[in-house]
């Protein structure tokens, strides 16, 4: 499984600048064997939080019909981040899975919002709970930065089957022994491949960490970045994840009868 992730540097409140740095990025960096294409958090607006009414996506609109035509034109599967997606009144933060034909097989709204960013402000939370999409016939999840705060839902797509979790942010680099320590722990704990997206530069006042990185599912990293903007290529080995679920047998060795319902 030929992954391309995108570490990029991007234009505060304005998607469509955003959209052609993508495009002209993937032109650059395109092979045709390639897999899963993986872009950050917010890659459209950024955290105008401000401004995101104005600014922020509609269903149908230009950022989403913009990675479905990219999936065709590149015929790749996009794990195309996140956008604040308007809905009614709410603003969601959204993830959004389209297949190499354009097709939207998934969609994830971001649960937990940030305090710390003040996020419940001008966001909604996601509603639903996390469920399983597949890209070529492999079981993956899709979180959003701050949900990997939160092994309970990770573990929830574990026991789901996947093999593979996905996690588009833009973390900010005073936290970035966190996100490497989570990113790894979840790959361990889980026995999977954690593919992770952040966003790099400073906007608005807040340096972000960078470090998007590929680990496997034995805690090993694969691939990984430091602050510049850039990419990673890497072909995912799928058998280890059952290789290493039989040599470790976590899941065997649970015994939910025994946890406490938190
Ligand atoms: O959890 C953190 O430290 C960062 C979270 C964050 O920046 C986000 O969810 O956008």
């Amino acid at each position: 499984m030929n992954y391309l992730v995108f570490q990029m540097e991007l234009e505060v409140g304005k998607p469509e600048e955003n959209r052609r740095i993508i495009e002209s990025w993937l032109e650059a960096n395109y092979s045709n064997d390639l897999d899963i294409v993986v872009l950050p958090e917010m890659w459209s607006t950024g955290y105008a939080l401000e401004e995101l009414r104005d600014i922020c996506e509609v269903d149908g609109s230009q950022s989403i019909t913009f990675l479905q035509s990219l999936a065709k034109k590149f015929n790749v599967n996009l794990v195309g981040g996140s956008m604040a997606i308007l809905e009614g009144n709410d603003i969601f933060n959204r993830a959004v899975i389209v297949n190499r034909t354009g097709e939207i097989v998934h969609k994830y709204d971001k649960m937990h919002l940030v305090p710390m960013l003040d996020e419940p402000k001008y966001l909604s939370a996601g509603l639903n709970q996390v469920e399983v999409f597949e890209l070529e016939g492999v079981k993956m999840g899709v979180i959003i930065c701050y949900d990997l705060r939160f092994p309970e839902i990770i573990r929830d797509l574990a026991l789901q089957g996947i093999q593979v979790l996905h996690i588009v942010a833009e973390w900010p680099l005073a936290r970035e022994s966190h996100w490497n320590t989570l990113l790894r722990a979840r790959a361990i704990e889980n026995q999977m491949y954690v593919v992770a997206s952040n966003v790099t530069g400073t906007k608005l006042g807040v340096e972000f960490a960078g470090c998007s990185q590929i680990i496997d599912p034995w805690g090993d990293i694969v691939q990984k970045l430091d602050q510049e903007v850039g990419e990673l290529k890497a072909n995912l080995d799928l058998d280890k994840v059952p290789k290493i679920r039989k040599e470790v047998p976590i899941f065997e060795s649970r015994v939910p009868e025994k946890y406490r319902k938190l």
